[in-house]
C-alpha cells in the first residue's frame, strides 16, 4: 500500500549554491525548483560534478544556500538560524553520506545508536531488529569500523540514518561499496521504507538499476534539473545519460 500523497515533505525554489573558494566560482546548484512528496522514493542522478551531492546537502540542511529557499516540510531551512536548522534537522531528517562518517572509536552499534542518544531518545528495539535484520548486519553489531568491510561499514551507515524512524531519508550513493545482493536488499528496504512506513526517501546513484526501484528519477547537468522522469527503469534512465554523454 503506498502512503503517497500530495502534500510535500521537501523540496527547494529558486535553489541556487556557488562555492567561492577557488580562482574562479563554480556554481553547482543552478536555480533549481523542486517539490517532493510525501512517502515517494526519488533518485538524483547525473554525471560526476552535476551537483547531486550539493543539492542534497542543501535540501537536509547540512549546507547554505547561496540564494533561494529549502522547505523542509512547512519550514523553509534557509532562513532559519543554525541551531533551530540543526533541530529539524535531528527530528526530521536521515542522512547517509557518500563517505560514511562513521565514528572509529564506536563499535557498529553504538554508530548507529547515536543519533538517538545525542538526542536523548528511547531506543525502538523492535526498528532497531528491523533495521539490523534487513541490512544484514546483525553478526558485525560489536565490531568497529576498521574492522569491517566497505560495504559493512555502508549498511551501518544507512542504519544509523534509518533507526531514528526520519520522515526524510536523504542517501548519498548507498549502494556505491554494495555487491548486488546486499544492494538489492537495501533497495527493497528503502522501497519498504517509502511504501509501507510512508518515509519520503531521496537517493543519489549512479547505478540506472537503482534508480529503477525509485517512483522517480531527477536527472541533473551542470547544477540544473534537465529531466524528471515518472516510474524510471534501467533503460529509461541510461537513454538519458548516453544522450548527455555523446
Ligand atoms: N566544498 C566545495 N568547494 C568548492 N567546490 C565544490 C565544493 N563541493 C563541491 N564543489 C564543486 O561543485 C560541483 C558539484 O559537486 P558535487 O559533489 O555536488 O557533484 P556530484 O554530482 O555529487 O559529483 P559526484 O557524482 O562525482 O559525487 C563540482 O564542480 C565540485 O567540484
Amino acid at each position: 500500500m503506498s502512503q503517497s500523497t500530495s502534500q510535500p515533505a521537501c523540496g527547494t525554489q529558486h535553489l541556487t549554491k556557488v562555492f567561492e573558494t577557488g580562482e574562479t566560482p563554480v556554481v553547482a546548484v543552478d536555480d533549481v525548483s523542486v517539490t517532493i512528496e510525501r512517502g515517494s522514493f526519488s533518485a538524483i542522478m547525473g554525471p560526476s560534478g552535476s551537483g547531486k551531492s550539493t543539492l542534497m546537502h542543501c535540501m537536509a540542511g547540512l549546507d547554505r544556500p547561496s540564494s533561494g529557499s529549502v522547505f523542509i516540510g512547512t519550514d523553509n531551512i534557509a532562513q532559519l538560524p543554525e541551531k533551530v536548522v540543526t533541530r529539524v534537522r535531528r527530528d526530521k531528517v536521515g542522512f547517509v553520506f557518500q563517505s560514511f562518517n562513521l565514528m572509529p572509536t564506536l563499535t557498529a552499534e553504538q554508530n548507529i545508536l547515536l543519533p538517538l542518544e545525542l538526542a536523548g531518545t528511547k531506543v525502538d528495539r523492535q526498528l532497531f531488529d528491523q533495521v539490523v535484520g534487513s541490512l544484514g548486519i546483525g553478526d558485525r553489531l560489536g565490531h568497529r569500523p576498521s574492522q569491517l568491510s566497505g560495504g559493512q561499514q555502508q549498511r551501518v551507515a544507512v542504519a544509523r540514518a534509518l533507526v531514528t524512524r526520519p520522515e526524510v531519508i536523504f542517501a548519498d550513493e548507498p549502494t556505491g561499496a554494495l555487491d548486488q545482493r546486499t544492494g538489492t536488499a537495501l533497495l527493497e528496504y528503502l522501497q519498504f521504507c517509502s511504501r509501507e512506513q510512508g518515509q519520503t526517501i531521496i537517493m543519489v546513484t549512479h547505478d540506472a538499476k537503482a534508480a529503477a526501484y525509485a517512483d522517480r528519477a531527477l536527472m541533473l547537468l551542470d547544477g540544473r534539473i534537465v529531466d524528471d522522469i515518472a516510474h524510471p527503469t534501467a533503460e529509461s534512465v541510461l537513454a538519458f545519460l548516453g544522450s548527455v554523454a555523446a
